[in-house]
C-alpha cells in the first residue's frame, strides 16, 4: 500500500513513521493527523512525502490504510463521527481497545486489524504481532522488521502481555547499574559497561538456530558465576512470581 494514514502522532505513531522511511528507496506517502502538532511537523520537514493533515478525517481519505495509535483514553474523541469506506484498512494498535468497541464506534466495514508495534519499529526492527492475518497489513509490518500473524485473539493478548515486560527489563539493567554504582564505581563507566554486555548479548538472539535455553547454556560455565546467580536468584520461585504477573495482566486484557 502506497497511503499510509496515522492517527496519533506520538512516540508509536512517530516510530512508524519513522520507519517507514528507514533506509527506503520508495517510501509510501504518509498522512498525519494534526495532534502532536510539533512531531507531525519535525516528520513533514524530515521526509518527503509525509504531510499533516487539517484534521483526522483528512488522514483517512488521503490513505489506504489508516492506522490508529492514539491512546485508549483518546479513542473515543479522536474518531468520534470519522466516516471510513469499507475499502480502506484500518490497523489498530491501541492496547486494551478490541475490536468490537473500535466496530461500534466507527460503524464501517472496513477490516479493523490489531497490531503491536514496538518502538523498535523506526529502525525496521520490530516483529509485529498481528490478528487477525491480513495480506496487506502482514506485507506492511513484514517491511518494518517482520510481522507475526496470531491465529486467534488469545494468541494476540498473550504476546500483548508479555510486551508489558520490556521496561521491567530496562529497569533490571539500571538496577545492575545501580549495583556497580554501589560498589564504588563511577556511574559513566558503570552505565556503558552494562549498555556494552547485554547488546553484545542482544545480537546472540539473532542466531535462531539456538533454542534460547541452549544460548543460555552456551553462555555458562557448570559451576561459574552464570550457574550460581541464575540458580540462586532466578529461581523457580522468581520464575513463577513472574509468570503469575503475567497471567494477571492477561485476565485483563482485552
Ligand atoms: N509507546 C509504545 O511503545 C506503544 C504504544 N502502543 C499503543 O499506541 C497508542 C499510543 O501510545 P503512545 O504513542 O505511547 O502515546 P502518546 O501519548 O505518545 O501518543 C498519543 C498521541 O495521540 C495524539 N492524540 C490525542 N488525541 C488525538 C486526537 N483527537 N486526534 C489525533 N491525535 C490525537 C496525542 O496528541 P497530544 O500530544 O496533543 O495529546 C499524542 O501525540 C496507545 O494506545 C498504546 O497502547 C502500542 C504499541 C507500543
Amino acid at each position: 500500500m502506497q497511503r499510509i494514514g496515522i492517527i496519533g502522532v506520538g512516540e508509536i505513531g512517530r516510530a512508524i513513521a519513522t520507519g517507514l522511511h528507514h533506509e527506503a528507496a520508495d517510501p509510501p506517502e504518509v498522512a498525519l493527523s494534526p495532534r502532536g502538532a510539533a512531531a507531525a511537523a519535525e516528520l513533514a520537514d524530515r521526509f518527503p512525502g509525509v504531510r499533516v493533515c487539517a484534521d483526522n478525517q483528512e488522514v483517512v481519505d488521503r490513505s489506504d490504510l489508516v492506522i490508529i495509535a492514539v491512546r485508549g483514553d483518546q479513542y473515543r474523541e479522536a474518531l468520534a463521527g470519522l466516516a471510513i469506506p469499507a475499502a480502506k484498512t484500518v490497523v489498530n494498535v491501541m492496547a486494551g481497545v478490541p475490536t468490537e468497541a473500535l466496530r461500534d464506534l466507527l460503524g464501517t466495514d472496513a477490516p479493523l486489524i490489531r497490531a503491536i508495534p514496538l518502538p523498535s519499529i523506526a529502525e525496521r526492527r520490530s516483529v509485529t504481532a498481528v490478528w487477525p492475518a491480513h495480506p496487506a497489513v502482514d506485507a506492511f509490518f513484514a517491511g518494518l522488521g517482520g510481522a507475526l500473524p496470531v491465529p486467534d485473539e488469545h494468541a494476540y493478548n498473550v504476546l500483548s502481555a508479555v510486551t508489558g515486560t520490556l521496561t521491567t527489563h530496562l529497569s533490571y539493567l539500571s538496577a545492575l547499574t545501580d549495583w556497580i554504582t554501589s560498589r564504588g564505581i563511577d556511574p559513566a563507566p558503570a552505565d556503558h559497561y552494562i549498555r556494552g554486555v547485554y547488546q553484545g548479548l542482544a545480537r546472540t538472539l539473532s542466531d535462531e538456530s539456538h533454542t534460547l535455553p541452549e544460548l543460555a547454556a552456551n553462555h555458562e560455565t557448570p559451576r561459574g558465576n552464570n550457574e550460581r546467580i541464575r540458580t540462586t536468584w532466578f529461581t523457580p520461585a522468581n520464575a513463577r512470581a513472574l509468570h503469575e504477573a503475567l497471567d494477571g495482566l492477561l485476565a485483563d486484557l482485552r
